[in-house]
């Protein structure tokens, strides 16, 4: 318990961390700032190369940016295209991707069926790891929870920080694999811990692809259908590269260009994805639409939703951020080709789960969305990959816990891939300026303040 005193301590400093961190905002256009890293013309800064993977939402022309329907990459292969090639051999298609992100080629059958052996292998925690670093030590949140586990699982590794390829490649591996089990067991916890639900810890099946095994160990009676596995598995493929300059690929370059170790970048990528402007937009999402059935009294009619989601924007309801989750998107600006798939996807299972007005909730709040942004500001925003992926998991019966771990679980390929690219190609730290703008300070001794 803190004391009063403290109380008071604590609160006369959180007014001069408000009072004392504030910058003029008229200095950003002064020094001509690229504030998020961004061109006046909103395109990105360059700052690297990479062929892991390449988004596309727009074209260049005479300094502007011009709105083009999204596209996105990877290593050179539009991901409709690996999409289509899994799906026609009725096969799943992340552990392929894993292949591809990491080593540049698509895998013929040996080397697939042996990369899914391996990691298959892999995939059980050391032994007691789950007692001691997971179940007696739980967390409310997954993201949290899988964040110190890889940093747990360092101190368990033998040779830790060594960064050569072959270290890291092997590493990597283990991680991938792992992250389904730990994400399991880590939701396991928190229900027997804070929901007072049965505990039920299933071992990892090494004849399981990623997506079985997520279904496999964390539901109570290990039980899914083939339709179930297909939908997550082609939800983890979406979900598993986005380029070199997102918010968790960008922080694993940067923290893997000081040459610390694997669990470090990859525990880094993990903070970052758990932002609500990034990964945990999906939770976010799921508490939106939670939040507008709770207020809008006939959500399915358009001009109450329409007036409510304005109300969000104005920082006066829900969260009061004046974000609406799902939309928008650094890159994309007509479409973006993962949402589109996955509300496909999600039009089908309400149809089938009966959930078709839930549906027709999310598809206004892009719809209107849209038009509030043309009205307000001129400006062309569509759904991204965040909107519908919870709505899937949703029927699939994933829990809410689980919806910004499986991005991570899915974008892990890529951050190795990242990291492994960032140590063989560029050397160099990174190490951008911030221009100091304060004034130059006395030293007062402490009698004389
Ligand atoms: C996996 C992913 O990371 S996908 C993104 C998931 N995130 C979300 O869904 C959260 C909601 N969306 C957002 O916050 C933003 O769209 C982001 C963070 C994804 C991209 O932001 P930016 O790169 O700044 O986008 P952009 O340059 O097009 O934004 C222009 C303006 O529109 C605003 N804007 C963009 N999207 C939204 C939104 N969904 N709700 C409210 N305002 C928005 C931005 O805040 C910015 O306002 P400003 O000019 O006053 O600063
Ligand atoms: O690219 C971005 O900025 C966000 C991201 O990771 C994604 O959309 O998957």
């Amino acid at each position: 318990m803190i004391s009063e005193s403290n109380i008071k301590t604590l609160n006369k400093l959180i007014e001069h961390a408000k009072e004392n961190n504030k910058i003029n905002p008229t200095y950003y256009d002064l020094y001509d700032i690229k504030r998020g890293l961004r061109n006046n013309n909103g395109t990105g800064v360059l700052v690297g190369l990479t062929e892991v993977g390449s988004v596309h939402g727009y074209v260049i022309e005479d300094d502007k940016k011009i709105p083009r329907e999204g596209k996105l990459f990877y290593r050179g292969i539009e991901i409709n295209e690996i999409v289509n090639g899994f799906q026609e051999d009725k096969r799943y298609g992340f552990e392929e991707t894993i292949y591809l992100l990491l080593f540049g080629k698509l895998p013929n059958k040996k080397e697939l069926d042996d990369f899914n052996k391996l990691l298959g292998s892999m995939r059980n925690l050391p032994s007691g790891f789950n007692e001691n670093f997971i179940l007696k030590l739980p967390s409310k949140d997954v993201m949290n929870l899988l964040q110190r586990t890889i940093l747990f699982l360092y101190s368990l590794d033998d040779n830790p920080d060594d960064i050569s390829i072959n270290n890291i490649v092997k590493q990597s591996l283990y991680l991938i694999a792992r992250f389904p089990t730990i994400i399991a067991y880590g939701y396991q916890a928190k229900v027997y811990n804070y929901d007072n639900k049965s505990l039920f810890i299933h071992p990892a099946r090494e004849d399981y692809s990623t997506a079985e095994n997520i279904l496999h160990m964390s539901r109570a009676d290990s039980k899914f259908t083939r339709i179930e596995a297909e939908v997550l598995d082609l939800s983890l493929v979406m979900h598993a590269e986005h380029g070199g300059g997102n918010n968790s690929a960008f922080a694993t370059h940067v923290v893997s260009s000081s040459g610390t170790d694997t669990y470090s970048a990859i525990a880094t990528a993990v903070g970052s994805l758990k932002g609500p402007k990034h990964g945990g937009a999906n939770i976010k999402v799921r508490n939106m639409i939670d939040n507008i059935k709770e207020n809008v009294k006939n959500y399915s009619n358009k001009e109450e939703l329409k007036k409510y989601l304005k109300q969000i924007l104005n920082k006066e309801v829900f969260d009061k951020q004046g974000l609406i989750y799902g939309m928008g998107h650094a890159i994309y600006t007509i479409s973006d080709p993962r949402a589109m798939l996955l509300k496909e996807k999600a039009r089908e299972l309400a149809i089938d789960k009966n959930a078709v007005k839930e549906f027709e909730l999310y598809e206004n709040i892009e719809l209107l969305t849209k038009e509030i942004f043309l009205e307000q500001k001129n400006k062309l925003i569509c759904a991204n990959v965040d909107l519908y992926s919870g709505f899937v998991y949703s029927m699939l019966n994933i829990p809410q816990e689980l919806y910004t771990p499986l991005f991570a679980t899915a974008r892990i390929a890529s951050w190795c891939a990242h990291r492994i690219e960032q140590i063989l190609s560029d050397k160099k730290i990174i190490r951008p300026a911030y221009k100091n703008v304060s004034s130059i300070n006395k030293y007062v001794k402490l009698k004389d303040r």
